[in-house]
Formats: C-alpha cells, structure tokens, sequence
C-alpha cells in the first residue's frame, strides 16, 4: 500500500520521470512503458534478438560491450544496469536500469519485466579492491554470483561470466597456464572466480543452464579509469604517459601477465556468446593476446614518446597477487573450439592506445 501511495505521490508531483525510479520495484511492462515517450522506456523492437542485460555494466569493460551489442542486435534490446548513476553521455546511448545484484527479487523482476534472454555478469569487486574489502567482495563477488545464477536457471537465461587470469594461484603452473591444471588462488577475487567457474559449470550439467564463460587477461582500455585490479598499471600508464610525460608503476619492471585489448575481449566475449553450444567443449576457456612486463611496455612506448620517465614504487599486495597469477595463458582450446584469435599485438595495442588516450586528453583540453 505505502508503496502505491508513493506512486499516486511521485506521479502527482514529479512526473514520469520520478515513477522511473520506482519502475525497478513497480516494474512497469515494456509494453505499457513503451507507449510513453517521456518516459525513459525499456522498451524493445520485437525481434528474434537476443535481449541483453548487463550487470555492473558502467565498468571498465561493460560500457564497450553494451555499444557493441547494441550494434549488433539493436538499441533497444542491450540493457546496461548498475548500482552507480550513469554519466549523460551513457544515460542518452540507451536502456539504463538501476540493479543490485545483492536484490534478488529486483533482478528476477528485471529480468522478467524485461524479457531477458542473456544476462552478462560483470559486477564484481577486482583483485587488488578485494584484498582491501574481503566481506564486500565475499558478498558481491559470491552472493551477487548465486542470484544471477539463480534467475538464469529459473528463466532459462543464456548466462555469461568472465573469469580472470586471477582464478589461479602460486601452485598452478605459470608458462604457460593451460584451461585445465590445479587452482588454488590466494585472493577473495581468485578464490570467487574458481567458484564462480565451478557453480556456473555445476548448474550447466545440473540444470542445462546455458553457461559460457572466458578467463580474461588483465584488459587495457583508453576511455574507462580500470576497477582496482592488479594489472591497472598497463591502463594508467598510457593516461600520465600522454598527460605528464612520467608515470609510477607499481609493479617490478619484470613482472609478466597475460594482457589484452579490450577490443579483442569484447570481441571474444560475443564470439563465444553467439557460437553453436555443439562447438563448446568446455564452458570455460582461457583467452590470450599479449604477454609483457612493464619493462618491454615502457620500451614500446617510448618508440612513441622516447622522453617517458618511468619510476617503480612496487605495492607489496598488487606484486604479491602478480607473482602468484599466470605469466603466459594457453588457449589453444578457445582457438580450436571456436576459432579464438587476438587481433592486438603489443605494438599495434600501445599505437592504438596512445592514439585513443592522445586524442581523450585533447578533446578534455578543449572541452
Ligand atoms: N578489467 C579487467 O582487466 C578484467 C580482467 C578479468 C576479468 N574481469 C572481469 O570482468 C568483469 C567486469 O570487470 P570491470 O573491469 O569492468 O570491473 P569494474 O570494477 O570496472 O566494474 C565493476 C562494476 O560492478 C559494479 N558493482 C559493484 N557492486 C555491485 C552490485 N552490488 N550490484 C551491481 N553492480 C555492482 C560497479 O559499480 C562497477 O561499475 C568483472 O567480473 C571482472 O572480474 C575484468
Ligand atoms: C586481471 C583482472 O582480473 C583485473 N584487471 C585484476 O587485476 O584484478
């Protein structure tokens, strides 16, 4: 009843647009949301489209994805969700709803009032972040991770999960790491991605679910600050390289780490999301591009700008993680399974990278 009478209010008081923040517990059809224009609608164009929610999709990576799926499959039918306000410039690209993962009944209602059919799992709490927020990440990265399976097995979902470089530990072996060897990951992160891996792979077999999931590489992208993971130095390296000419890095010069464009990984991500469930072997595969230290980064970036002045302050925690995670990824699995291959090379990725930062900072400058 209180919540109704809030309605009668907002609706008096406030408009539409006052209602949209109720919709995520008044939940309003597409249908029925659809026929007002002023309201910031879900709404789809029926198709035979995949229709995508994204969790914790105002992240590094999920922003890239919900563009290229809108691209694919039509505004309309890519939902960005998360527990942050979206700046303007995604809040005008398309459907944005708020969603906590830890809501169960808000994301069954989501999922439901929306008609969702692949739900894309990117809400988590990074390595390094994690360390610094066990319970938090226990409870995002757990907890969050149980709900969404959840919704998908009882809505029949096509689910996608990303793992990470960060699934296996000291004990694993490092070069290369194939899919399959021992994963005893020593951070909350690691430790809830083999259970993210693990559950994803049970409800498959259990329950039919249909479950993909790709172990990423630490990923580098030019327009979204990275979440506080470990291999965040790869990212901020290129924005003070471009900004200041000189950068702190937080690792050892010899530290290696699979690492990854984040073109090729949105790319992987749809490629194994749209391949033919018979071509799947595996649920879980590895994916690779690149292998490098900050050395050989730092060297490849001054072919570009020969004055960058590099200081090494190593963070005990971050080089702690790193020394215990993979130093080259074998995914010979992805590439036989569903034909995986990265476009990205150290060069071409630092060229792109310098050119992307290069032109963001000049059009701050501008702005
Ligand atoms: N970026 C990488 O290098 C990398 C590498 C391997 C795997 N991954 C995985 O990919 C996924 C996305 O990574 P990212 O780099 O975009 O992370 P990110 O930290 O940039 O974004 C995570 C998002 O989750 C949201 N979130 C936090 N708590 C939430 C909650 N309770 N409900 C809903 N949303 C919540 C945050 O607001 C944030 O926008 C994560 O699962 C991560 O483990 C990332
Ligand atoms: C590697 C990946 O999982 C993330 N960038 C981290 O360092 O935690």
């Amino acid at each position: 009843m209180s919540c109704l009478r809030a309605v009668r209010g907002l609706a008096l008081a406030g408009g539409f647009q006052s209602l949209a923040l109720l919709s995520r517990r008044v939940s309003f059809s597409p249908r029925q949301v659809a026929s007002d224009a002023s309201f910031h609608s879900v709404s789809f164009s029926e198709s035979d489209h995949p229709r995508v929610l994204i969790t914790g999709g105002l992240g590094q990576l999920g922003v890239g994805l919900t563009k290229l799926l809108r691209k694919q499959f039509g505004k309309y039918n890519v939902i960005l969700s998360d527990i942050r306000k979206p700046p303007a410039h995604v809040y005008q690209s398309g459907p944005f709803i708020y969603s906590d993962i830890l809501d169960y009944k808000n994301l069954r209602e989501i999922v439901v009032n929306n008609r969702i059919s692949w739900l894309i799992h990117y809400s988590a709490l990074l390595s390094a972040d994690g360390e610094a927020k066990v319970s938090l990440a226990r409870d995002v990265n757990i907890t969050g991770l149980h709900n969404v399976l959840d919704v998908a097995v009882e809505h029949g979902l096509r689910l996608f999960i990303p793992s990470s470089i960060g699934a296996f530990g000291p004990m694993s072996p490092r070069n290369p790491t194939p899919d399959l060897c021992i994963q005893r990951p020593q951070t909350i992160y690691g430790v809830s991605k083999v259970h993210a891996e693990l559950m994803g792979e049970y409800y498959h077999h259990r329950y039919g679910l249909d479950f993909r999931c790709l172990r990423y590489p630490g990923i580098i992208s030019a327009d979204c600050q990275p979440g506080g993971g470990t291999t965040d130095y790869a990212v901020q390296i290129f924005h003070d390289a471009v900004k200041t000419g000189s950068c702190v890095c937080n690792l050892r010069p010899d530290t290696r780490l699979p690492m990854m464009f984040i073109d090729d990984c949105l790319r992987a991500t749809l490629e194994v999301l749209e391949a033919p469930a018979e071509a799947l072997s595996m649920r879980t595969y590895n994916i690779s591009a690149v292998s490098f230290t900050p050395e050989e980064l730092v060297q490849e970036i001054r072919r570009h700008l020969p004055d960058l002045q590099v200081t090494y302050e190593t963070d005990p925690v971050r080089q702690a993680i790193a020394d215990s995670w993979p130093m080259v990824f074998d995914d010979s699995n992805a590439h036989s399974d569903w034909g995986w291959k990265h476009n990205y090379s150290l060069p071409e990725l630092v060229q792109t990278m310098l050119n992307l930062t290069g032109s963001n900072s000049r059009m701050l400058q501008a702005n």
